[in-house]
């Protein structure tokens, strides 16, 4: 494979008079690590969810390792794990059954599932909660249990929307670990956060997106310039604003 693992060239999505996504077209390098940062509303679910099959685009293409996805979904999709934003999983199956089932709708073997669900639920600490519905699973486990869904049937590029979000240090750290050595093994990582030190600490290539549009995209050390990622963020999508004289309300009678 030796052109990008992700390639989504002119997207755009309309919902209404808000146009979410305009004509945005980004590689991800096969093998990268690479971020997806950007203001709140800024397009990012809406542009990862047109790549990854979960949501029509009004116009524009998705390649995913070669495959056009929105041309051949069910090939595109093989190739592909999806942590999606707000998951919803079909959360009356417990931790298990769900891994299992999302393993064998894949088309992995019977028994390379059953190992499979077993280390993966061990890697992630949820081996106790094996056996209880995902419906009674804590927001962070809820991740987790989504998380193993995406990778148990091991494709090579992975898209993951906030994997971070609500999942505790312990859990994240081991995440971290997961992703850097499925990323050494050749695989491709695609993730969105809000945390600058987080991306500029796991991803080799970021991405910042604002108004549905690219401001900037390549490897991490380009991005950034001379600064941090926050800096060069802050930059290019502004800077918070002074709040110093307003909201006087809550501060308390003088
Ligand atoms: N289903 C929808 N219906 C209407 N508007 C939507 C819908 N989904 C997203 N939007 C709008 O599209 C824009 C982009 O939203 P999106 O969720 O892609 O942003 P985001 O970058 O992921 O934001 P955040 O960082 O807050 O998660 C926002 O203005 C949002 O209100």
């Amino acid at each position: 494979m030796t052109g990008p693992a992700l390639s989504l060239r002119n997207l755009s999505k309309r919902f209404g008079e808000k146009l979410a996504v305009d004509a945005l077209s980004l590689d991800v390098p096969a093998g990268s690590f690479f971020g997806v940062v950007g203001p709140n509303g800024a397009g990012k679910t809406t542009s990862l969810s047109m790549a990854t099959g979960l949501l029509r685009p009004d116009t524009g293409q998705a390649f995913v390792l070669g495959t056009d996805l929105w041309a051949d979904p069910l090939r595109g999709k093989q190739k592909l794990g999806v942590l999606p934003d707000g998951v919803r999983l079909f959360d009356r199956l417990s931790g298990a059954e769900l891994v299992r089932y999302s393993g064998l709708l894949r088309g992995v073997g019977e028994e390379d599932v059953r190992v499979r669900t077993e280390e993966l639920l061990d890697a992630l600490d949820l081996t106790s909660a094996g056996e209880r519905l995902v419906v009674d699973y804590s927001a962070g486990m809820t991740k987790k249990i989504a998380l193993a869904c995406a990778l148990v049937h091991a494709p090579r590029l992975l898209v993951l929307d906030e994997p971070f979000e609500a999942v505790d240090p312990v859990s994240g750290a081991t995440i971290r670990s997961l992703l850097t050595g499925y990323v050494a093994g050749g695989g491709t990582v695609v993730l969105s956060s809000h945390v600058m030190d987080l991306v500029e600490r796991l991803c080799d290539h970021v991405a910042i997106i604002a108004e549905g549009r690219v401001l900037a995209a390549g490897e991490l050390g380009t991005v950034r310039g001379g600064g941090t990622l926050e800096e060069r963020f802050v930059e290019l999508v502004g800077g918070g604003r002074d709040l110093s004289s307003g909201l006087t309300w809550l501060r308390g009678r003088p």
